[in-house]
């Protein structure tokens, strides 16, 4: 579905990411995880082209392109929650495009909201503005808008933030089944034990590519070490 390849990040003359390449399958359920700093978000936003000029290239298969595919769900926390619209404004965001509502909505993409907000619980709430939800509902209504855009690529940017341990296993189950039914799903997430159980696609990093493969691949002392350490060690590319 997607590809990075020898992607190296800078911001100013810090390098965020160095000679990455790896690749995100339709119907895998990736994880990519690593310390914080280490460039996880910095590979998610190149991916929705929301870096200028990365060097390396981002390629995506025949017929798709980032505008046209992908659904982004960023960190909760560095959106504005105070911004005044409903539950159901955002969801709508999915289908019209960000604000400014650049077309108007059709029964369709009606329809396909309600049944985003079903999917992910909050349907009740959809008349409530965004600033009078807690954590977990706020992220259950990304997942929402993500939802609603039917994009064939997923990328969440810590999904897991602020949500109890019921809704976290329902968070999971839900992108799990986006996998199953042939989207590629990739989360970034510092929950290693949660990815395992999960994901069939685990990517360690620091500022490199660590280990990329399958969980049992991947989860090795020596990876590990390398990952959550600050000194960059090793560099191995399990096959999946
Ligand atoms: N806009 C920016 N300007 C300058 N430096 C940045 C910018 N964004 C990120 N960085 C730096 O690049 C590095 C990687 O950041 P990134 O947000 O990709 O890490 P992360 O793995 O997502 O971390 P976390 O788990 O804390 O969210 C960090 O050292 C960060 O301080």
């Amino acid at each position: 579905m997607l590809g990075v390849d020898h992607l190296t990040v800078h911001y100013g003359s810090h390098t965020a990411l160095e000679d990455a390449t790896v690749r995100f399958e339709a119907g895998q359920f990736s994880a990519v995880i690593g310390p914080n700093g280490a460039g996880k978000s910095t590979l998610l936003k190149t991916m929705v082209g929301l870096l200028p000029d990365p060097s390396g290239s981002v390629r995506f298969d025949a017929g798709h392109t980032a505008q046209s595919c992908v659904s982004y769900v960023p960190q909760q926390q560095t959106l504005d929650w105070g911004f005044p619209v409903t539950v159901w404004d955002v969801a709508m965001m999915g289908r019209t495009g960000r604000l400014g509502w650049l077309r108007w909505p059709s029964k369709a993409d009606r329809a396909r909201v309600v049944a985003a907000l079903k999917e992910t619980g909050v349907y009740e709430l959809r008349g409530r503005h965004i600033g009078a939800l807690s954590g977990g509902q706020r992220q259950r209504v990304l997942l929402a808008r993500m939802l609603a855009r039917d994009g064939h690529l997923l990328l969440l940017d810590e999904p897991l933030t602020g949500v109890d341990a019921a809704t976290q296993e329902q968070l999971m189950g839900l992108l799990r089944e986006q996998a199953n039914r042939g989207r590629a799903v990739v989360m970034v997430t510092h929950d290693l034990e949660q990815a395992r159980r999960w994901c069939d696609h685990l990517v360690l990093v620091n500022r490199r590519i660590i280990a990329d493969g399958t969980p049992d691949e991947v989860y090795t002392p020596r990876n590990i070490e390398a990952t959550f350490s600050s000194s960059h060690l090793g560099h191995t590319h399990a096959e999946a």
